[in-house]
């Protein structure tokens, strides 16, 4: 679907969607309860669905777990599934075949699977790996600096083994409020893992055979990666406001992080319970270390594309590993509609122009890369045609919906 965004900018109030970071930790932390609690899940998504039926197929012999597009599902269920499964097939579609998972493999493979690689075509999806063998405990190593979601997979499924385990992280660990998010909902189902840390590498100590023990029935919250989308329209709405509700300030999710961004570029945030109102005079640039929060570097991207000075994003090479290159997407996005981009090898440097001129961009396949060049359009002085705009799909279904809410306005081409 290519959509034309008219440039408008926003006010009124947006209800945050569900956390699919959350939803995803609570749903597969249930399914390993022996009475498995109710989740609620206000909002769904294509990537909460995926976990949803991954954990179905995990009921049957040999499960063929088709991850979508997302690489949450596939790193958090890998370890899982072979805590408790003899053989597991795993798919994937879009970018997730090519999206690294080699250093939980070799961690894998070292402790009792062996991964059958076929990349057969299944329909619309392709074989990531077959995989054969229990998961056994002991020592494992991963690398701090690729993606944390291999860490969350194994907190998860070693304490399910015989054995006791031990996750050593050899690099200091990025996107680290994702580990956090997962060991406290892995607390909420009474699971223990012990911490020790050395110059930002930490260590988890894992106790085998423990049960998970759900606290009752649980909620998913509100999403801070996503709300994040509207803290920046605020702030580049100037004086109209656009007041965020059902998020939770004391959240344990890292993405919470917008708000003293936004403070930190000019934006006027007012927090009040759940609720927050953002609005700006005027934007100024900052230096934005992304290694905690690379989902929100996207919509950074924006807000510094008009704003007063030099913005540079640093510490973000992960984000070429997401579901596109997010470094060349956003700088060829934002370079195609006027910003002032430079693009290096681990991060962006963009210098404000005063306006955007609009034009013709590709969602690059990747719901934050659309979401971001909407919200560009709130600066932009003629239309944005973006390319591919059903990607939102992946974590945010209901993304134009709240767009049109907020007096934003399109038109499908
Ligand atoms: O654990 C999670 O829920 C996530 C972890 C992050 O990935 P990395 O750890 O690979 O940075 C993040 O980018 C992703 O959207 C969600
Ligand atoms: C990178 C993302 O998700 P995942 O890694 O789960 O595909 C994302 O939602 O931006």
């Amino acid at each position: 679907m290519n959509i034309e965004i008219i440039p408008h900018t926003l006010v009124g109030s947006v209800n945050a969607v569900a956390s699919k970071s959350h939803a995803h930790r609570l749903l597969i932390a249930a399914a390993l309860s022996k009475r498995p609690p109710a989740i609620s899940i206000g909002t769904t998504s294509r990537d909460i669905e995926a976990t949803r039926t991954c954990l179905q197929q995990l009921r049957k012999e040999i499960p063929v777990l088709d991850c979508g597009e997302s690489g949450s599902t596939l790193r958090f269920l890998l370890p899982v599934a072979m805590a408790l499964k003899e053989r597991a097939v795993f798919l994937g579609s879009g970018r997730l075949p090519q999206r690294p998972i080699s250093p939980l493999k070799e961690e894998m493979e070292a402790h009792g699977c062996t991964f059958i690689n076929k990349h057969r075509k299944k329909g619309e999806a392709r074989e990531i790996c077959e995989i054969r063998g229990r998961l056994q405990g002991g020592i494992f190593t991963l690398p701090g600096n690729i993606s944390s979601q291999y860490i969350t997979g194994l907190l998860y499924a070693l304490p399910l083994l015989k054995e006791n385990s031990r996750i050593q992280i050899t690099t200091p660990l990025e996107s680290r409020g994702y580990v956090d998010l997962t060991l406290d909902v892995l607390k909420k189902f009474r699971i223990q893992i012990y911490t020790a840390e050395k110059e930002g590498c930490p260590t988890y100590m894992i106790e085998g055979r423990q049960q998970y023990l759900p606290p009752g029935d649980m909620e998913a919250e509100g999403d801070w990666s996503n709300i994040a989308f509207w803290v920046i329209a605020g702030i580049l709405s100037r004086d109209s406001g656009i007041i965020c509700n059902g998020i939770d300030p004391q959240s344990i999710q890292g993405d919470r992080a917008i708000l003293n961004l936004a403070r930190r570029m000019g934006g006027k945030v007012t927090e009040k319970g759940h609720s927050i109102l953002v609005m700006s005079d005027s934007l100024r640039s900052t230096h934005i270390d992304a290694s905690a929060i690379p989902d929100l570097v996207p919509i950074l991207a924006v807000a510094a594309s008009t704003a007063k000075g030099v913005t540079h994003i640093h510490n973000a090479h992960r984000l070429r590993i997401k579901e596109s290159d997010r470094l060349a997407a956003m700088y060829d996005c934002l370079s195609r509609v006027g910003a002032n981009i430079k693009e290096e090898p681990g991060g962006l440097l963009i210098e404000g122009v005063p306006q955007l001129k609009g034009g013709t961009v590709s969602g690059y396949n990747d719901h934050r890369i659309v979401m971001a060049m909407t919200v560009a359009s709130i600066v932009s002085d003629s239309p944005i045609i973006i390319e591919g705009a059903e990607a939102v799909n992946k974590s945010y279904p209901t993304f134009f919906e709240d767009f049109e809410a907020l007096g934003g306005e399109y038109r499908v081409l």
